[in-house]
This record gives structure tokens, C-alpha cells and sequence, in this order.
């Protein structure tokens, strides 16, 4: 069957990952989280001194973006892939709460998009590609044979990350989590470059009343729409 190119956007939190997982394991097509990769940049930012505060040394990370090399490697335990930053795993740590508040500042930054849309745009030229993010079905894959685009409302999303951290055991703030997806959300919809909004040809879901499995179930069948 001949395979196709699938976008999935959406605000933050909303079950965008969750959905493209389960999906590209289904067809065998390959998954990537380009938000994990706005993470790296932002974690390596934190780790090199971009960072004073909430300033970011614009010029130092314009220098050090070509050094930066992001990649994922399957990690066998949860059968998901692991975000490596120049060949370390940093899964976990570009999952903390500090990544999350630093994020939207960096991903706003016109040569950091450049850099990772060139880097998304190789990964998904064999077509076979799952990528969610927030840019993918306007920017990145503009020509997706398949486009979706996701929302829930926010108090909805940040319950859920809400209990995932408490399941895994880490300390969570309900109203941290809540105002960092409410923040994120209008960094990401207001930047100058590739904002985050609705592609003219995506599917909306909003999934605030669906469970895991029934958007599973709906956006498995939007794909058998699209491949017949
Ligand atoms: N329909 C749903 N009902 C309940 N929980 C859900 C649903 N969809 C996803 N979740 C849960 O919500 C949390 C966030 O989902 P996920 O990580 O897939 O969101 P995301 O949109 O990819 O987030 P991010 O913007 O941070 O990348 C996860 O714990 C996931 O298991
Ligand atoms: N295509 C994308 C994907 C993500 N971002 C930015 O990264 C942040 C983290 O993304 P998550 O999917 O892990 O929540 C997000 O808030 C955006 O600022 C992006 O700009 N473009």
C-alpha cells in the first residue's frame, strides 16, 4: 500500500503524542515528536549558559544551533523512542517543568525553526511519517495527505498531565501545569513565525470528551479513509 504522510497539530497537552503513538505502531509507520525536539534545543540552552533568567543569548545559540544534534532511538522497555541530544538520552529531563516554561521563547526563534523544520522535512521525504507538533500541517508537510488537528480544553489537559507526573511519582502543581498550558498556548499562537493554527484542510477533534480509545478508534479510520 502506498504510504502517506500524516500531520498532527494541535495545543498543548491534548493527547497529540498519544494519538500519533498509537497510530504509526498500528500502520508501521515510523513516529516523531517534533516537540521533543524544540525540548532538546531548549534543554541544551539551559545547560550552556543561553539562558540568564528568562533572557536568551540569541547570538550563542544562533552559533551553537549547527552543533546541536537531535535523534531518537527506540527504547525497547516502552517500545516508544527516546529523545537523544548529542548521543545522550535526555527523555526525562526535556519532560521537567523547567523545559516547559523555557520552551515557547525558544521555539519562537526564526533560525531554531529553520534548523529543526530542515532536519523534520529530511526525516518525513520517504513519506511513512506520524509527526505531531504545532506547525507540521502548515509548515513542515504543508502538501500531508492526512491532517488533523486537536483541542481540548485546557483544564481538561492539564488534569490529564496532572495525573500523569503523580503516576509516575513526580511532585505536580495543578495550577502550575494549567498556567504553563494556557501560557504555552498563547506563545505558540502569537509568534511571528509558523504560529500554531488550524491547517484550511485539517480535521478538527476536539477531544475533551473522548477517551484514548474512541480518538484512536476515529483517527483510524480517518486514515482508511485516506488510503482506501
Ligand atoms: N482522550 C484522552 N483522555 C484521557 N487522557 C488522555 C487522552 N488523550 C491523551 N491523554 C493523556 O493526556 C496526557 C497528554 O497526552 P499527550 O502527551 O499525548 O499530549 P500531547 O498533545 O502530545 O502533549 P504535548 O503538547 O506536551 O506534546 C497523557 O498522559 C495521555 O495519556
Ligand atoms: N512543531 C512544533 C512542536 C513544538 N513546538 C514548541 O515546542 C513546545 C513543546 O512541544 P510539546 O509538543 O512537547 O508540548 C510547544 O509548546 C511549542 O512551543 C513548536 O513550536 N513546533
Amino acid at each position: 500500500m502506498k504510504k502517506i504522510t500524516i500531520a498532527i497539530d494541535g495545543f498543548s497537552s491534548c493527547g497529540k503524542s498519544t494519538m500519533a503513538k498509537d497510530l504509526a505502531k498500528e500502520v508501521g509507520y515510523i513516529y516523531i515528536d517534533s516537540g521533543a525536539m524544540y525540548r532538546a534545543v531548549t534543554l541544551y540552552s539551559i545547560e550552556n549558559g543561553i539562558f540568564n533568567g528568562n533572557a536568551i543569548d540569541t547570538e550563542k545559540l544562533k552559533q551553537d544551533i549547527k552543533n546541536i544534534r537531535i535523534s531518537f532511538k527506540l527504547n525497547s522497555e516502552t517500545g516508544r523512542p527516546d529523545t537523544h541530544l548529542n548521543g545522550v538520552n535526555v527523555e526525562s529531563k526535556i519532560r521537567s517543568m523547567e523545559v516547559s516554561s523555557k520552551v515557547s521563547p525558544i521555539s519562537a526563534l526564526d533560525f531554531v525553526r529553520e534548523a529543526m523544520v530542515a532536519q523534520q522535512q529530511v526525516m518525513g521525504k520517504e513519506k511513512g511519517i506520524v509527526m505531531d507538533g504545532r506547525d507540521i500541517g502548515t509548515t513542515v508537510f504543508p502538501d500531508a495527505e492526512l491532517k488533523i488537528f486537536v483541542t481540548a480544553s485546557p483544564e481538561i489537559r492539564a488534569q490529564r498531565r496532572y495525573d500523569e507526573l503523580k503516576a509516575k511519582g513526580q511532585e505536580a502543581s495543578f495550577d502550575e501545569i494549567l498556567e504553563n498550558v494556557k501560557q504555552r498556548d498563547y506563545i505558540d499562537q502569537h509568534r511571528a513565525v509558523s504560529p500554531l493554527r488550524k491547517a484550511e484542510d485539517a480535521l478538527l477533534l476536539d477531544n475533551t470528551n473522548l477517551t484514548i480509545e474512541q480518538q484512536k478508534k476515529w483517527l483510524f479510520e480517518q486514515f482508511n479513509k485516506v488510503t482506501g
